[in-house]
């Protein structure tokens, strides 16, 4: 079985994740897992906190002389800005700092405080802060460089901010790379405007939210299922992506384009070539057919709502007082889509190594490869 936790407050000492099912035998790259750790700290429209933290890995448990075990592997990304917060984030001793009762409309502050039965927002924001996904980040990391070894790929692309978005039609989905682009735009054009709208945004206190596209390239067909509601790659790929702060829709392929036109225009046809065996032309089931991928890549995109913590705040109540107030504002993101996208790769990646682990199973990677390969040989047969 294939599981991931992660642990850790915003401005405590550290985040940490768990990574349980990686097959023994996996040769792990320290280097690869921290460049994914900086493309989550990119992106014109990012708060103070990204020039303090420069996240790093550190492996400590699970890895031995480079390879997995197959035993859990524990990850741990320290938080910088610990040092200036030991005051308000002391594990133990007595409070001496002034508490947090503005609650941020659209964060999970209200709904935190009278669930949980406390009387500091801090105790909810510090959890429900984004800060945690650095350690899905590093998570993802993992599961990037076991896809890897498989052969599958995983890149993403950011195609609208605030409105404003990017030109996809000329986009080849098989081939499309990683870009380093800052915004993880592939139209320089409109990358160019959404930079403009996010300065404006920041200008003016406001925040933006936008959408990004995550996508699977060679991926063997067969993995997931039609069988039962939770074995369906569609559902667990749906429901990782909203799993991410801030991400409030999601779809794959057509998604909700698929209302505007009738079948006989959506439906992927289906063609037959001695050397492309069964192929498609078009690619509207966005990779996924009856809860299976179908061996096209696979499309996920999902859209971001714009951050709730606003420089000119808005309309709230204090919990305590329970007068009108206008929201707490310490410090904060005016855009974080870009990031959101390498979150959106991770949670993806997180996914689809957990069905192909339980597809072609195997504890340690020979294993694993073995059976992908004569599966694949059986299926072209
Ligand atoms: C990468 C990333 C960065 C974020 N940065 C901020 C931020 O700086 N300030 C903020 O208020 N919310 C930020 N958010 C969004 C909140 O964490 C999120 O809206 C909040 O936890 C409430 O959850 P919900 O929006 O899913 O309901 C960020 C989200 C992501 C994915
Ligand atoms: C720290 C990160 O994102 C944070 C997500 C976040 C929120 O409320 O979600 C609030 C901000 O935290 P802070 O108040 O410390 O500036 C962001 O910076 C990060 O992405 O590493």
């Amino acid at each position: 079985m294939f599981r991931f936790l992660t642990a850790g407050e915003s401005h405590g000492q550290c985040l940490t994740a768990i990574v349980e099912g990686i097959p023994a035998g996996l040769k792990i790259n320290l280097e690869e897992m921290n460049a994914q750790m900086a493309r989550r700290q990119k992106g014109y429209g990012r708060g103070g906190r990204m020039t303090i933290e420069t996240d790093k890995v550190d492996i400590l448990s699970g890895v031995r002389f480079g390879e997995t075990m197959g035993d859990p592997i524990t990850l741990r990304v320290v938080n910088k800005d610990w040092e200036n917060w030991t005051d308000r984030m002391s594990v133990m001793g007595t409070p001496t700092w002034t508490k947090v009762t503005a609650a941020r409309p659209g964060h999970a502050d209200y709904v935190g405080v009278k669930k949980y039965n406390r009387e500091d927002i801090r105790d909810i924001l510090e959890r429900s802060s984004a800060r945690e996904t650095a350690a899905r980040v590093a998570a993802g990391a993992v599961a990037r460089q076991f896809l890897d070894a498989c052969g599958i790929n995983i890149v993403s692309q950011v195609i609208n901010i605030g409105g404003v978005k990017a030109d996809t039609t000329n986009i080849d989905y098989k081939t499309l790379k990683p870009n380093n682009s800052d915004l993880n735009c592939n139209d320089a054009d409109a990358e160019q405007k959404m930079h403009e709208v996010i300065r404006d945004a920041g200008q003016a206190g406001d925040t933006l939210g936008g959408v990004f596209e995550v996508v699977v390239q060679n991926m063997p067909i067969g993995v997931g299922s039609h069988i039962q509601w939770d074995r369906r790659l569609d559902m667990q790929l749906a429901g990782a992506m909203m799993s991410i702060q801030a991400i409030k829709g999601v779809e794959i392929g057509e998604g909700f384009g698929y209302a505007n036109k009738p079948g006989s225009k959506l439906h992927d046809e289906m063609f037959y070539d001695e050397n492309k065996n069964v192929y498609r032309k078009t690619n509207h089931a966005g990779g996924i057919e009856g809860g299976m991928s179908n061996g096209e890549p696979i499309i996920v995109r999902a859209c971001m709502k714009p951050i709730p913590t606003l420089m000119t705040p808005l309309h709230s109540i204090d919990i305590e007082s329970k007068e009108e107030v206008l929201a707490c504002k310490e410090r904060s993101d005016v855009c974080a889509v870009q990031a959101a996208s390498v979150v959106g790769e991770a949670m993806v990646a997180l996914t689809i190594a957990k069905a192909v682990i339980e597809t072609f199973g195997g504890s340690c990677m020979a294993d694993l490869l073995n059976n992908i390969k004569s599966y694949n040989e059986r299926i072209k047969g």
